[in-house]
């Protein structure tokens, strides 16, 4: 069975993509035998930064096996293509392909998510979370799919996009608009309205860091998503390594063989997100009075996450 992107959309539910996310982030974080992820194969094709990604992995609890291998292209538009492929780890069969870009958009989204309800929900008051604040910076398929999860599962009180490309932040506003009272776009980086915000979310294919201390306020959670090799990065060496700062991350081995951020700062790593899954007390310790940074660069595990909720959302039907 193939899934396209329109059947992906349809049958992702997100609650249940968090249900399966946060227990095999978990598990990989306590180094569960039963779940196997080797570093994925990034391999450059050329000299204009395109690659070709392989992602396996084994979770012999569930009885699932996944592997996505898209192309990553960012001239092209999608940037990134492909297919994930989900296989029963106990008769070797092949139970579904499923479009990956969709599967790539809602999946990382949703880590982020999770990252964000751990991290910085978690120590706000109910009022606070009343008022909050979300932007959104790099306004493309990441920033679209990050706008549609933080919406969808959060009432936000004011929404933020920047991008480099106007066009992208003013069709995204445009497409929320209706839904959302407050969606405003910022006019630069340094725009007084970012340190208003509680929650930011980096969605760029930037070599340059975007945004450094002084730009955003103490105690905000940060999301970086866009970089994943050594020369890419988002944030500023003084926000990575303020001694105001946390900085967690989805995998400790993959960042630190590919988020620029982490390579260039040297920035410690408090914890993985997985670790922080059913743990009160050192959730408390990384994130209470502090800023927290969730560096994700993406791991094999959470398309398989996304893989089991559509196969399940058939086989349960
Ligand atoms: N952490 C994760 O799990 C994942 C991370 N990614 C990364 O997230 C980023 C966004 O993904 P897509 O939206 O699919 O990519 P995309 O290629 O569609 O969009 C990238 C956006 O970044 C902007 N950009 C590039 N350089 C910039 C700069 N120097 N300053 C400001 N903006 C800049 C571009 O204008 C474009 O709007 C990519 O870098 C991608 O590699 C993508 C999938 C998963
Ligand atoms: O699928 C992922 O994970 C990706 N991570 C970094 C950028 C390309 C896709």
């Amino acid at each position: 069975m193939y899934f396209d992107e329109s059947s992906v959309k349809q049958y992702l539910s997100l609650p249940s993509l968090l249900e399966i996310l946060s227990d095999v982030l978990h598990r990989y974080s306590k180094h569960d035998p039963s779940l196997q992820q080797p570093i994925r194969s990034v391999l450059p094709i050329d000299d204009r930064q395109n690659f070709l990604l392989n992602k396996p992995c084994i979770d012999l609890h569930r009885g699932y096996m996944c592997v996505k291998t898209i192309t990553y292209f960012p001239a092209s538009s999608p940037t990134i293509d492909g297919v994930v492929s989900l296989f029963d780890s106990k008769t070797g069969r092949l139970l579904l392909t499923a479009d990956a870009k969709e599967i790539t958009a809602q999946r990382t989204a949703a880590t982020s998510f999770l990252a964000t309800q751990l991290l910085a929900f978690s120590k706000w008051t109910d009022d606070k979370k009343n008022h909050a604040c979300l932007t959104i910076i790099g306004c493309s398929v990441q920033g679209h799919a990050h706008l549609e999860v933080f919406t969808q599962l959060f009432k936000w009180n004011k929404v933020y996009l920047w991008s480099r490309n106007v066009k992208n932040a003013i069709d995204l506003q445009s497409k929320y608009a209706s839904q959302l009272k407050h969606i405003e776009i910022l006019k630069d980086l340094n725009d007084i309205r970012l340190q208003e915000t509680d929650v930011i979310c980096t969605c760029t294919g930037s070599e340059q860091a975007l945004i450094g201390l002084k730009q955003v306020k103490k105690g905000v959670h940060i999301n970086a998503v866009g970089s994943f090799s050594p020369k890419m990065r988002e944030l500023a060496d003084d926000l990575m390594i303020s001694e105001d700062t946390n900085v967690v991350v989805d995998s400790r081995e993959s960042a630190m063989k590919e988020a620029g951020e982490i390579i260039q700062s040297k920035a410690n790593i408090a914890a993985e997100v997985g670790e922080l899954v059913n743990n009160e007390v050192l959730l408390q310790e990384i994130s209470q009075q502090k800023t927290t940074i969730f560096k994700s660069v993406g791991l094999a595990i959470e398309d398989l996450a996304a893989a089991i909720v559509l196969h399940e959302s058939k086989t349960n039907a």
